[in-house]
């Protein structure tokens, strides 16, 4: 899978950018504040919606101008589709795919998948469970069909559970409506998000036995209660707290992936190069277990390569990237540095672009 085609209109300093990627490796080179993350943000807003800085939309609408769109063709086993995004400053947006309205943006981060590997990667260790969580139920959106519509009923019962808990007075009957269904939908969530990341820790372990500073690193998975224990049972001997604080204590929104070294918070342990480096493998590893479960392959941006990493660990990454034989765009400030690691890859289709005042050349 990669895309095609990319157009984009009035996106931060890019006010008209059409360019035909490689479906192998794009390198997008330009001095500071080009635009060179701006392009890497419209892809993502092709796949989510937004960017992967920050939710606020509207800053990403250039100043001068009421709205933005962005435009791209995927090339998937099913065919060349057609999909499109516009969001205005007065919050019409417009999510199109195979020429109609999309249901959901979930529609549209199915169709394209996508792995981001920036300067804030770093918060998948440091950062809060929602990190984590977020980083776990890509992969198991991406290989589960039923996991999105499992997630929203489990939202909704949640949220249930809590308008019930803030009342005066507790209705029992109800609750209990509420709470059947809640431990129903939690414990299928939990066990897709346990089939997903089991999958993702077996080719993990195999992928850091490249690094030394692996040694005695585990990872492991909290489903967001107790481990000997059902669902059913955290909840009932948590209610009377639980309706103390107003909102439910445990379960499936308190998931997360624990990542230690040696019994310490890796975040604690490794340093800031070391830490970029265990979430490039973690990122990498996604896209390779999607692959296996998927026969597909999941597009990745990753914003200035180098920062951080020496020029051994930036070889290591890009022979990664270069393993998984996905579509990859990489940006950097330097032509020669970003070229640098696919010299030994004659067999990929490089394509270099240069970016200049939100303009980009090939
Ligand atoms: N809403 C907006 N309207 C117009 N221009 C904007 C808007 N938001 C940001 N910009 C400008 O667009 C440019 C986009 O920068 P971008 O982050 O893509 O640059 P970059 O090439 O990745 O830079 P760096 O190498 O410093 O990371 C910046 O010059 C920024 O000031």
């Amino acid at each position: 899978m990669s895309l095609s085609r990319l157009i984009v209109q009035n996106l931060r300093n890019l006010l008209s950018v059409d360019i035909e990627p490689s479906p192998d490796v794009n390198l997008i080179f330009g001095k500071n504040g080009s635009g060179k993350t701006s392009i890497l943000e419209a892809i993502h807003v092709l796949s989510l919606g937004r960017s992967f800085r920050g939710h606020k939309f509207k800053a990403l609408i250039n100043e001068h101008h009421p709205a933005m769109t962005v435009f791209g063709r995927v090339d998937d086993s099913g065919g060349d589709i057609p999909i499109g995004v516009s969001r205005s400053r007065s919050g019409d947006a417009t999510f199109k795919a195979h020429g109609q309205a999309v249901g959901s943006l979930a529609e549209l981060a199915g169709l394209l998948p996508l792995q981001v590997i920036n300067a804030d990667a770093f918060l998948l260790l440091e950062g809060s469970p929602s990190v984590r969580r977020q980083f776990l139920d890509w992969l198991v959106f991406h290989v589960e069909p039923g996991f999105f519509s499992t997630w929203k009923a489990a939202q909704r019962c949640l949220k249930q559970r809590n308008t019930i808990l803030r009342r005066d007075r507790i209705e029992g009957s109800e609750l209990q409506v509420w709470e059947r269904e809640l431990v129903a939908v939690s414990e299928r969530m939990a066990s897709m998000r346990l089939r997903a990341f089991e999958a993702f820790s077996e080719v993990f372990h195999q992928l850091i036995d490249e690094f030394v500073m692996a040694e005695g690193l585990t990872l492991s998975l909290y489903r967001g209660w107790e481990k000997d224990k059902g669902y059913a049972e955290v909840l009932s001997e948590t209610l009377e707290r639980d309706s103390r604080l107003g909102f439910t204590g445990s379960g499936v929104h308190r998931c997360d992936i624990r990542i230690r070294i040696k019994g310490h918070a890796a975040a604690d342990v490794l340093s800031r190069g070391q830490q970029k480096l265990l979430v490039c493998a973690m990122k990498i590893t996604q896209g390779v277990v999607f692959a296996k479960l998927t026969d597909r392959r999941c597009i990745y941006l990753v914003d200035d390569l180098p920062a951080e990493l020496d020029e051994e660990h930036r070889q290591l990454l890009v022979d990664w990237l270069h393993k998984l034989e996905t579509q990859v765009f990489i940006t950097g400030v330097e032509q020669d540095a970003l070229l640098q690691p696919w010299h030994q890859k004659p067999d990929r289709e490089i394509k270099l672009f240069h970016v200049e005042q939100g303009k980009i050349v090939e």
